[in-house]
């Protein structure tokens, strides 16, 4: 992707050095020469973030790659001033798009004097240029942010790089309040009848999250609430998917809190598990209507093996407890090779890509609807979107209900078991074709998921590692 302007920020030797920088519609008076006095709060504010990738790794500087002024940063405005970047976030040994690091997208509101109300959302306070003496936060936090936000889908249009596309109307006057939940991105709900997902790491090409929801939705897929309305940004030859409006399920409750609660109430998730198999293959049938499937021939197998290979490799250079178990767990791998050797081909279509529990909700009349349709934050995203063996997210859900099963105590390994069983029967009823049926291909998937895991909790959760580690050891024994 070629950056829209080149201002970059050094942190590592505290200077700073301004290039060249493009004129922007919208990027007002001394827009772009601003990153290099809001630096130093970025760099603590952004590596503290739930949403923030590259945890582990030293930040060495920023640099711009759009900034919009959403709401004027005019100092004698009354309210808000409202600031879109985009910022490359410089990390060493980093960069799945891009070899200087990933590129983010930040809301940040500022403002003379910060309301009490919003003292949670401050980042702090501007020492030096145009801004100086004034507070920086996290925009989403102000409803007169996200209000403007609405009101942007509501009149769609472009705002210098910003494009803002609608699928139907939108009524105005929605109450809007942050979705407080552990999460990759940032989510606003208005009045409890619509959900905007705000992506933080952004890629170019447009985000499975909003592809596959709309193709679901022309096929008339009701499992996937379809999008309302969406943003991007334009700073290349791909558009950047910035964010997705979508009907908000009022009263609905995720699987995994479900889960949860069956296992503190010693009861079964049988029903439910059944349920969600079936939701999973109605959307797998519907995926494969709407878009292409490539059938997994000889050569693709081996990239697919070669991928989860490389994976596991990266995985265990990061992790040293998973080394002892590299050997045992590569025979799940060798298994798919070599029947892809003996000229065994698989179908391959468009799939979700990071199926658990936690990306299912159950309405309140029972019916169960997937979400989250981004895939795996921290692949690729031309991998992300490209087409894949199905029990690629059956895998995926059988170990979250291991997850499940093992972040309650006493460990009732037999609970999920049994739900992994009913979620096959009830894919395979709805599907005609039973996961299992493939033993060798669900293994070296549930593997591949298994080392992903390691790696995220690793970094996101270390006091979570027990969970897939347990798994690594039960995988890595298993006879090929
Ligand atoms: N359409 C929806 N209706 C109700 N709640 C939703 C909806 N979409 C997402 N959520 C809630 O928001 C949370 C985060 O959404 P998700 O798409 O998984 O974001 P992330 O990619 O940041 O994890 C979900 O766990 C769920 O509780
Ligand atoms: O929901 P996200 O897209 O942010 O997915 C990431 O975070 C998940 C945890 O929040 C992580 O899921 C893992 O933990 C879940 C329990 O919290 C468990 O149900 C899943 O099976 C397990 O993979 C997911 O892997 C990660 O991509």
């Amino acid at each position: 992707m070629s950056e829209a302007a080149s201002t970059r920020v050094a942190l590592a030797k505290n200077t700073t050095s301004r290039k060249t920088t493009r004129r922007h519609p919208t990027s007002g008076t001394g827009t772009k020469a601003l990153l290099p006095s809001l630096a130093p709060l970025l760099h603590e504010w952004v590596p503290r973030q739930r949403w923030f990738a590259g945890k582990g790794r030293p930040v060495t500087g920023f640099s711009l790659v759009a900034a919009t002024e959403i709401l004027p940063l005019d100092a004698t405005a009354t309210g808000p001033g409202l600031l879109h970047l985009l910022v490359r976030v410089h990390q060493p040994g980093s960069g799945q798009a891009h070899p200087q690091g990933d590129c983010y997208q930040l809301l940040l509101g500022v403002r003379t004097a910060l309301p009490q109300r919003l003292a949670g959302a401050r980042i702090g306070q501007v020492t030096e240029g145009p801004l100086a003496g004034r507070t920086l936060y996290e925009g989403l936090h102000d409803p007169r942010v996200a209000d403007l936000l609405l009101e942007r889908f509501r009149n769609p249009g472009s705002l210098g790089p910003l494009h803002f596309d609608r699928a139907e109307p939108i009524p105005p006057g929605l109450t809007p309040r942050v979705l407080d939940a552990e999460q990759s991105n940032s989510s606003l709900v208005f009045g409890d009848a619509f959900i905007l997902k705000i992506f933080r790491r952004v890629f170019p090409g447009t985000n499975p999250d909003l592809e596959l929801p709309l193709a679901l939705g022309r096929e008339g897929c009701g499992r996937v609430p379809a999008p309302v309305a969406w943003f991007e940004a334009a700073t290349g030859p791909e558009p950047l998917t910035l964010g997705v409006l979508q009907p908000f399920l009022r009263g609905a409750r995720d699987g995994w809190q479900l889960a949860l609660a069956a296992l503190a109430a010693g009861r079964d998730f049988l029903p439910e598990a059944h349920a969600l198999g079936r939701a999973t293959a109605e959307v797998h049938t519907a995926l494969a209507a709407a878009l292409p499937t490539p059938p997994l021939a000889h050569d693709r197998t081996r990239h697919l093996v070669a991928g989860m290979v490389e994976r596991l490799e990266a995985a265990a250079q990061a992790v040293p407890a998973l080394v002892p178990y590299v050997p045992g767990l590569r025979t799940a791998f060798d298994a798919v090779a070599a029947l892809g050797g003996t000229g065994r081909g698989w179908d391959a279509q468009r799939v979700h890509g990071d199926l658990h529990l936690g990306q299912t909700l159950c309405g309140e009349d029972g019916f169960w609807s997937l979400i989250d349709f981004e895939g795996e934050p921290a692949r690729p995203l031309p991998e992300r979107r490209s087409p894949q063996p199905t029990v690629r997210d059956v895998a995926g859900m059988l170990r979250s209900f291991d997850y499940a099963a093992r972040s309650h105590h006493p460990w009732n390994p037999e609970w999920a078991a049994r739900c992994r069983t009913a979620y096959c029967e009830g894919y395979a009823r709805a599907a005609g074709s039973d996961p299992r049926g493939e033993p060798e291909l669900l293994r070296a998937h549930e593997t591949d998921k298994a080392v992903y895991e390691v790696l995220y909790e690793a970094r996101h959760r270390p006091d979570w590692l027990p969970v897939p580690m347990a798994a690594i050891q039960r995988l890595a024994a298993a006879p090929a």
